[in-house]
Formats: structure tokens, sequence, C-alpha cells
């Protein structure tokens, strides 16, 4: 089947800043398309974009899940062995990661969460105009997340610009990654050393990695690479999550009346706003063979950029798309991906979200947009820079 050849460009600024108006156009050009600029295919539709994440023998990690191919490319930092490894190597290090980042755990640590959700939401309420990014998207996932993993006090203030070169490295070298690149070379030294086990505190989960080293599930080096992962994944994936929450509220101010009318629905409307979001916009698979995608042969080491944002609002998939809904079931959304590479994190984002939006539903009557939000581009984040607001205390 002859497929469209596009000069789209992903990683235009004009894109990054507000992605959705093109989307449209990918998922009409085909199932498939070839994306010129890149010399890589591009699946936009919900369908294949699911099928491709669940098919991880033919759509693999390991050769990187940007547009670097591992198999002909270095990696710009050792790859991880979670996001950027198949099975078995998966299985072994997604399973002891499961057990460190379990339920439980999470559940023990949430009336200390809402404490502190509270307390941050209670100094923000009927103080005129705050930015919901800087004041409470980044400072409440900061107040909780590093001291969970046992991070050390100094230097946390490298976590999100590390994480931005994270994300950024998923794309093309572009102005956005070599700039980020060059801002965060101390970041990433300070989380190199951090991950290593004298510099973890005793109890957290970074430290529980290394129990699992101690008891041979994974060698010393591997364990500090593991807790690489929680702080690569963790904090700038959330930051946008809850900003990005906040954002839909302000955009559908009927939305906030009808959660402030029905406080029950906090769990929908958060798993809406993760469908609705755009937090992930890509991901990159590499195909380990000829792949026969909805009638077009994708060639074995092709790289497929797999459009998760679109996927989410693919109107073959959901009614009135572009629509924030918090009646709406948007359960099987593809904004943790889906698979064996589902996010590991995806319940820690959650409890996260819960902690603020209780809050927020608790001691806010309107969240009131006090001036246009602004962007912050990044290659695979749709991240929120400011977002003023005012929250008017209930
Ligand atoms: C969802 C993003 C993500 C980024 C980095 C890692 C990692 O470094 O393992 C995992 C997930």
């Amino acid at each position: 089947m002859k497929i469209s050849a596009l000069d789209f460009d992903p990683y235009d600024e004009a894109v990054l800043t507000d992605p959705f108006p093109h989307h449209e156009r990918l998922r009409e050009a085909g199932p498939v398309v070839w994306l010129e600029r890149y010399q890589c295919y591009g699946l936009a539709r919900f369908a294949e974009v699911r099928d491709a994440l669940d098919d991880w023998k033919t759509f693999v990690s390991s050769r990187g899940v940007g547009l670097a191919d591992f198999a002909t490319e270095q990696p710009w930092r050792p790859p991880s062995l979670l996001l950027e490894a198949d099975p078995p190597l998966h299985e072994r290090t997604r399973g002891l990661m499961n057990k460190v980042a379990s339920l439980p755990s999470l559940k023990a640590r949430q009336p200390e969460w809402r404490a502190k959700a509270a307390a941050l939401v209670g100094e923000l309420v009927g103080r005129g105009t705050v930015d919901a990014v800087a004041d409470l998207s980044e400072a409440f996932p900061l107040s909780i997340f590093p001291d969970m993993i046992g991070l050390r006090d100094e230097g946390r203030e490298n976590l999100i610009p590390y994480a931005t070169t994270v994300f950024n490295a998923f794309g093309p070298r572009n102005a956005l990654l070599e700039q980020s690149m060059s801002q965060a070379a101390a970041a990433t030294a300070w989380v190199a050393e951090s991950c290593k086990r004298e510099f973890l505190k005793p109890d957290g989960w970074g430290r529980e990695v290394y129990a699992a080293a101690d008891r041979g599930d994974c060698s010393e080096d591997e364990a500090e690479r593991l807790v690489r992962s929680f702080l690569s994944a963790g904090v700038d994936t959330t930051v946008n999550g809850i900003a990005n929450l906040v954002f839909a509220f302000t955009q559908f101010p009927d939305e906030w009346r009808k959660l402030k009318e029905k406080p029950e629905l906090y769990r929908k409307a958060i798993e809406e706003s993760l469908r609705w979001g755009g937090v992930a916009q890509t991901f990159y698979r590499t195909t380990s063979r000829d792949a026969d995608v909805s009638g077009t042969t994708i060639p074995e080491g092709s790289k497929v950029l797999l459009f998760l944002a679109s996927a989410n609002r693919d109107p073959r998939r959901w009614d009135d798309p572009d629509r924030f809904d918090i009646d709406r079931n948007a359960s099987g959304h593809v904004g943790f991906g889906f698979g064996i590479h589902q996010c590991l994190g995806q319940m820690v984002a959650r409890y996260e979200a819960e902690a603020v939006l209780t809050a927020l539903v608790e001691q806010v009557a309107e969240i009131r947009a006090a001036g246009p939000a602004t962007r912050r581009p990044n290659n695979t984040l749709y991240a929120l820079g400011t977002l003023p607001v005012e929250l008017v205390a209930a």
C-alpha cells in the first residue's frame, strides 16, 4: 500500500508548542506515514500505536526509544535497563523494580502526601495570582518524590534540568537538545553520583534497589543505573502531569464546576487529564524484522515514531476527543504507554495528582486563569513553562 511521505517536522518549535492541530493531518494521511525529514515511519492513530506498543518482539526498545538507533549510534548515556531493554533482561529488571515501587509502599505514604499537598494548596489559596507550574506542579512532587527515593538533600535543583535533557535526547540533535545538553552537564554528573549506594539515604526506594543487588537480583552497577531510572522518569513527568491537569480545568471551567458538585469524580478527572493532556507526546520503537502495519510493510531496522498524544485524541477511538470531559471513561488511553513497558511509576503519578486535586477540591472554589499559559518546548514532553492562576478560596 502506497503511504504518504510527509515533510512534517514533529520537532519544529511551533509544533512542540501546539502539537494537537498537526496530529489530525497525520492521522488522516494514513495508518502509516513516512517522515522524510527524519527518515522514519510515523504511527498516529490509536489502533496502530497501541498494537505497536503491545508487540515488543517486532517493535523493540533495546535499539533506543528515541531517534538514535543504538545498533549504529553511541547512546548519550548508558542505556536504561528498563526503558531501553527488551526481554529477557527487561523481565528481570522490571520484576525487581515492580517490587520496590510497590502499591503497599505507595499507599503507606499517602497520609503524608495528602497533608503536604493540603498545606501547599493552603499557602496558595487566596494569595492572588500564583504560578501553578513553579508554585504547585513543581513544588509538590519535589517535596515528596526525592525523599521517597532517599535522594541526598543538596543538589536536588538538578533533577528537572537533567530530566529535560533525558526527554530532549529522545528527539533529533536539534537546538533544544544541544542547549539542554550543555546546560545539564553538571546536572547529569550530579544525578550519576547521586545514584551510588553511598549517596542514598538508608530508607528509600534507592537503597531498596541495592538490597535487590545484595540478594543477587542485579549487580551493583545495574542497581546504580536502575536508581537513575527513578530520577530520569519520576519528576518532569509528574510535574507536567499535574500542571496539565490544572491547565485542563482552566480551559474547561465547567468541568471544574462538575468536579466540585461531584468530588468522587476526581480519579476519572485525573485519568481524563492523562488522555487529554499529552504529557508524553511521542516515543520510538525499532523494527526487529519486516513488520506489516495495516497493509504497509515496514522493513527491519526502521525507526517508527509512535504519536501517543495523537492516539489519545484519535476520533476512531474517542468521541469528541479534544474535549476534556471528566465523566468520560478514559481507561485504555496510552498516556502511560501500553504493554510490557507501561509506565513503572504510573501509580506514583496518579497518587501525586490525587493528593493535589483532592486538596484543590477541598480548598478552592474556582481555578481562575490569570493570564496566558506559556509552554517549555521539549522534544518529547508537552511541558508548561508558566500557568498563572488565581485559586479562589472556597
Ligand atoms: C517515560 C520516560 C522514561 C524516561 C527515562 C527512563 C529511564 O531512564 O529508565 C524511563 C522512562
